[in-house]
């Protein structure tokens, strides 16, 4: 049995700098974690990666030099490859693998109990209806992977009702989809000036929700903003955790949310210090 955090988000939600700042909170506690980089993107890692995605693509600035093709549709085109590459032409020999083929390779790497950390691209059609991240995860759980996805979501995103939805929303399409354990977090809390302003937001009341959705929308929308509402709160697992990346006492709360979700600890002897939330 493996344990797996999928860190997925819209771009520049922080998941990169998230997963950087719990490599060093696993470090201080003493506990392994290893970083799988999955976007073809990626420039610089502020994190060791022991796996990385690269490896078996071509680059994106290959793609988008070769097809003519901008950033985000090339790296659609890029992790569709990984699907794609029965066929590989010339050019793209080297991606005979398929990502199946080389994530077992992978995997090997890694012993029973290890514990992974999946840095994802940002580009939100990956988890909303592109079928190749849920592919992949339903590969890992074959290998008998716990997954958890961890969705971040920008603070400064959620300062009003409507912005707040939208985000709602692209979390709930990434959970539909990929049907995992599923964590919301609110990220780059340090940039929050008045916490009262997003609080509000991180368990929120459909009533409240849907007062504050009439008072800003023209009449015609009062339907709508009772149906999704009202969804937001059927779904009640849409709710927001902070988190606040200076303190190590709300990654260590973060940490524990997800472990508890893949039932990381439960049996086995884990090897944590004691955790001392003064320190901070
Ligand atoms: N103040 C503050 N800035 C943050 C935090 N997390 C990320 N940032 C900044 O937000 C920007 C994007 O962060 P990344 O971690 O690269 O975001 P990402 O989600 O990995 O982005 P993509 O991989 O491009 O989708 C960078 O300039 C970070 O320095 C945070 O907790 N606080
Ligand atoms: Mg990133």
């Amino acid at each position: 049995m493996g344990y797996a955090q999928l860190v997925i988000g819209p771009a520049g939600s922080g998941k990169s700098t998230y997963c950087s700042s719990l490599y060093q909170h696993c470090e201080t506690v003493g506990r392994t974690i290893h970083m799988v980089n999955l976007d073809p993107a990626a420039e610089h890692f502020s994190y060791p990666v022991s796996t990385d995605i690269r490896e078996l693509l071509i680059s994106l600035d290959d793609v988008m030099e070769e097809l003519g093709m901008g950033p985000n549709g090339g790296l659609i085109y890029c992790m569709e490859l990984l699907k794609l590459l029965t066929d590989p032409s010339e050019n793209h020999r080297h991606l005979e693998d398929n990502l199946d083929d080389w994530l077992d390779e992978q995997l090997e790497g890694y012993l029973d109990d290890d514990y992974l950390v999946f840095d994802c691209p940002g580009q939100i059609e990956l988890f909303t209806h592109v079928p190749v991240l849920r592919n992949f995860v339903e590969h890992l759980k074959r290998k008998n992977f716990n997954v958890c996805a961890v969705y971040l979501l920008d603070s400064q995103f959620v300062s009003d009702v409507t912005k707040y939805i939208s985000g709602c929303m692209a979390s709930l399409s990434a959970m539909i989809q990929l049907e995992l354990p599923h964590i919301n977090i609110l990220s780059k809390m340090d940039l929050v000036s008045n916490k009262k302003d997003v609080e509000e937001y991180l368990n929120p009341e459909a009533q409240v929700l849907l007062s504050q959705l009439n008072r800003q929308m023209a009449p015609k929308f009062g339907k709508l903003n009772k149906s999704l509402a009202e969804l937001v709160d059927d779904y009640s697992m849409v709710n927001f955790i902070p988190l606040d990346l200076r303190k190590e006492s709300s990654i260590q709360y973060v940490l524990s949310h997800i472990d508890n979700c893949i039932q990381y600890g439960e049996d086995a002897d884990v090897k944590v210090r004691d955790f001392d939330p003064e320190e901070d």
